[in-house]
């Protein structure tokens, strides 16, 4: 039995894809305890989410410029999001007894010590009456640690009944796997997910993802460009290891000369293909992959993944999880582990010297 209170944590993260503002609940004592609550998700306002895309685009930009007012917007976007949450499924702020704020990646340089989410603390803080943690990769990558993944102790807490080893792969705008066997969780970034996919599927159709991958299951995989794509030493650095959203964009533009059918259908099988890679970092095989992010959608690449795996591989919905809502959840039972000083990431999940804990807490008042 566990000696901690059980508290209950709203947690609050817009991923790489910034589709849109994910919001849900946990009770949890920080520990071994997880009761996942309800989720929603709001869109940010359409021109602010212009913005941040035209800024990820410009990585000198999104590093070193102030961003003051598009700091202030991005948070109360959160605020408001927050808000109509506890509003939609009946939870007053009263009951909450803290936000765990992840904010918007918008620059990752773990190997510059430099990792940057726009978000302001302590304005979530103040506005919503509630104490509130935020900037929980910074302690990680100040020591030398890779600043991502931080949902693999999420993971570990969810997974602690399930046979093993098992592997939970997030398919989002970057995919990021986690290898949970007993007491052994090995985590790491494992290469573009939707983010190469949509934003070509953009330039070529106006459409924001290729719906069900329909698009990319209609084509041919252009195997020598894959393979190109695969020729990539990020492959076989060892875990962990982590990445930014535009990491693989420039080393991408073969797909150009190629027709939408066969471009998305090669870039999704680049896709494919870093997942099975990294096989070559786990111990063991595991019998089971567990796949949660807006990826889990796309038929084509479960199907894909199925086939090159030859074991099961099933939506997080299978063992009872909501794969739209697991990141936010992370960041709610995160935020209690940093009030309680536990660490919220590894050496095996984020190259950590030791387990570090995180997070900064803004008291509401
Ligand atoms: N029905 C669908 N068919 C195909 N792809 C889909 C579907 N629904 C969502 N997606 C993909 O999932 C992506 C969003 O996934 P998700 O919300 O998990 O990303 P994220 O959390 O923003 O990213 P990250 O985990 O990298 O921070 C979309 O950009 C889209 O490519
Ligand atoms: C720096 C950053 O925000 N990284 C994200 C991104 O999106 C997926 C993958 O890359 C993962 O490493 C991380 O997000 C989740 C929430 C994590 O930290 O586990």
């Amino acid at each position: 039995m566990s000696q901690r209170p059980i508290v209950k944590a709203v947690g609050v993260i817009s991923g790489t894809s910034m589709d849109g503002i994910d919001v849900s609940v946990v009770e949890t004592d920080g520990d071994t305890v997880v009761r996942p609550g309800p989720g929603r998700t709001f869109s940010y306002p359409e021109t602010l989410r212009k913005t941040l895309q035209a800024l990820i685009a410009e990585p000198t930009r999104a590093q070193s410029e102030p961003l003051e007012d598009l700091e202030q917007a991005v948070t109360d976007a959160h605020i408001d999001a927050i808000r109509r949450f506890m509003t939609e499924v009946g939870i007053p702020a009263s009951d909450v007894s803290l936000i765990g704020f992840h904010g918007q990646t918008v620059y990752h340089r773990p190997e510059a010590r430099f990792t940057r989410q726009l978000g302001l603390g302590e304005r979530v803080a103040a506005a919503l009456g509630v104490d509130t943690v935020y900037r929980f990769r910074h302690a990680d990558v100040a020591s030398g640690g890779e600043g991502a993944p931080f949902v693999p102790l999420y993971h570990r807490a969810l997974a602690s009944k399930l046979a093993q080893p098992v592997m939970i792969l997030n398919l989002g705008g970057v995919g990021n796997v986690t290898y949970i066997d007993g007491d052994v969780v090995i985590a790491f970034d494992t290469g573009p997910a939707s983010a190469l996919l949509d934003d070509f599927i953009l330039r070529r159709r106006g459409l924001s993802f290729d719906e069900n991958g329909r698009l990319a299951a209609s084509g041919n995989a252009d195997a020598k460009l894959v393979a190109e794509f695969m020729n990539n030493p990020f492959f076989d650095r060892p875990a962990p290891k982590s990445l930014d959203r535009q990491d693989f964009h420039a080393r991408a533009k073969g797909v150009e000369a190629l027709s939408d059918a066969d471009g998305a259908a090669t870039l999704a099988e680049f896709t494919i293909q870093s997942v099975i890679a990294s096989l070559r970092h786990v111990p063991r095989a595991p019998q089971r992959w567990l796949v949660t992010g807006g990826g889990r959608r796309n038929a084509h690449f479960m199907t894909r993944l199925h086939e090159e795996l030859g074991v099961a591989v099933d939506p997080v919905e299978a063992v009872g999880w909501d794969g739209d809502f697991l990141e936010a959840q992370a960041f709610g039972y995160l935020a209690v582990r940093s009030t309680l000083g536990l660490p919220l990431s590894l050496p095996t999940t984020t190259g950590v010297p030791h387990p570090m804990p995180g997070g900064e807490l803004h008291r509401a008042a």
